[in-house]
């Protein structure tokens, strides 16, 4: 059987493919695997900020349209990345081993903590999620946009004079970056964006022998905590325009989701935790996704008032 991966052209995409790959070949010998890098209009257009770049899925969409005309079989992408709603006829094959989904803030050299960033400390930082929940920890920084890969950002901290920025611990670790690490935000002190450090494996949603390839692939763990977090960002009706996070954690038995949610232009964001037993995780998402929206339009109407 020969399987075709579609995959973003960035260095972190690529390992990640890579890591598809491998996987797929360790488990199944008799399946070769070619990957082909398309370029999305989320990787064209590097100079604007996200939100204004418009749409849902800009880094995902043209994969999508790959898979459907049957020029790959199957597009690695960042869970992250994911509009909450699966494109018509495609389907999510599975969610595989997730790597470490906190934030982590990246300092300039001779800053070796949060506490030792300077008042007023410059962070680049482009996420609505991460400036909410940075500025309620620290609330005398100074925000400055900034986009482009992770290698990119790095490379910005000195090239922009900022004083660090903040970036998924799962990206960094994955290029070899962990060292760079500062401070890695507990999901309480930052809850992460749904699915972040997690890959999902997009298919044809009638592909039933590709499907059956990927199952060994599939993490229970990983699952649970996406059904969660992606059933919450569909409840809350979070996109990438609005400051929106969730993270489940998965215990013996029981699962609890952490979620915030914000309006688009700020500064009012909520947040809250809801527990569910195992199993229920997709209905835990949904619970705390509408209790979260209704929370932040009553919160809104206080403050028209
Ligand atoms: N928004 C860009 C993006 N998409 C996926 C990752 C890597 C994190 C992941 O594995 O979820 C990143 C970089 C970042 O947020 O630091």
């Amino acid at each position: 059987m020969k399987l075709v991966i579609g995959t973003r052209a960035s260095r972190l995409a690529l390992i990640q493919t890579q890591w598809v790959a491998d996987a797929l070949r360790r488990q199944n010998p008799a399946v070769e695997v070619e990957i082909k890098t398309i370029t999305t209009k989320g990787d064209r257009i590097q100079d604007l900020p996200l939100d204004q770049i418009g749409g849902q899925g800009i880094f995902t969409r043209a994969i999508v349209a790959a898979l459907r005309s049957g020029e790959i079989d199957l597009a690695v992408h960042s869970l992250k990345d994911m509009p909450s709603a699966m494109e018509e006829g495609l389907d999510l094959a599975c969610v595989p081993a997730r790597e470490d989904p906190r934030d982590a803030l990246v300092t300039r050299p001779g800053i070796a903590s949060l506490e030792e960033l300077p008042m007023g400390a410059k962070i680049g930082c482009g996420s609505k999620r991460r400036i909410c929940q940075l500025l309620a920890l620290r609330p005398d920084l100074e925000i400055r946009p900034i986009r482009g890969n992770v290698d990119t950002r790095l490379d910005r901290i000195e090239r922009d004079g900022l004083d660090g920025t903040i970036l998924a611990v799962s990206g960094l670790k994955r290029l070899g970056w962990e060292g760079h690490i500062c401070h890695p935000f507990s999901p309480d002190e930052m809850i992460p964006a749904c699915g972040q450090g997690a890959l999902g494996l997009q298919i044809r949603a009638d592909d039933r022998a590709v499907k059956a390839a990927l199952a060994p692939l599939e993490d229970p763990l990983a699952t649970r905590q996406a059904a969660a977090e992606r059933a919450f960002l569909a409840a809350a009706g979070g996109s990438c325009h609005l400051p929106v996070g969730a993270y489940c954690r998965v215990e013996e038995g029981r699962s609890t989701l952490l979620g915030m949610l914000g309006t688009e232009d700020g500064p009012l964001w909520v947040e809250g935790r809801e527990s569910a037993p195992a199993g229920e995780e997709a209905a835990l998402g949904r619970r705390l996704g509408e209790q979260l929206k209704a929370q932040l339009a009553r919160r809104l109407r206080e403050t028209d008032r």
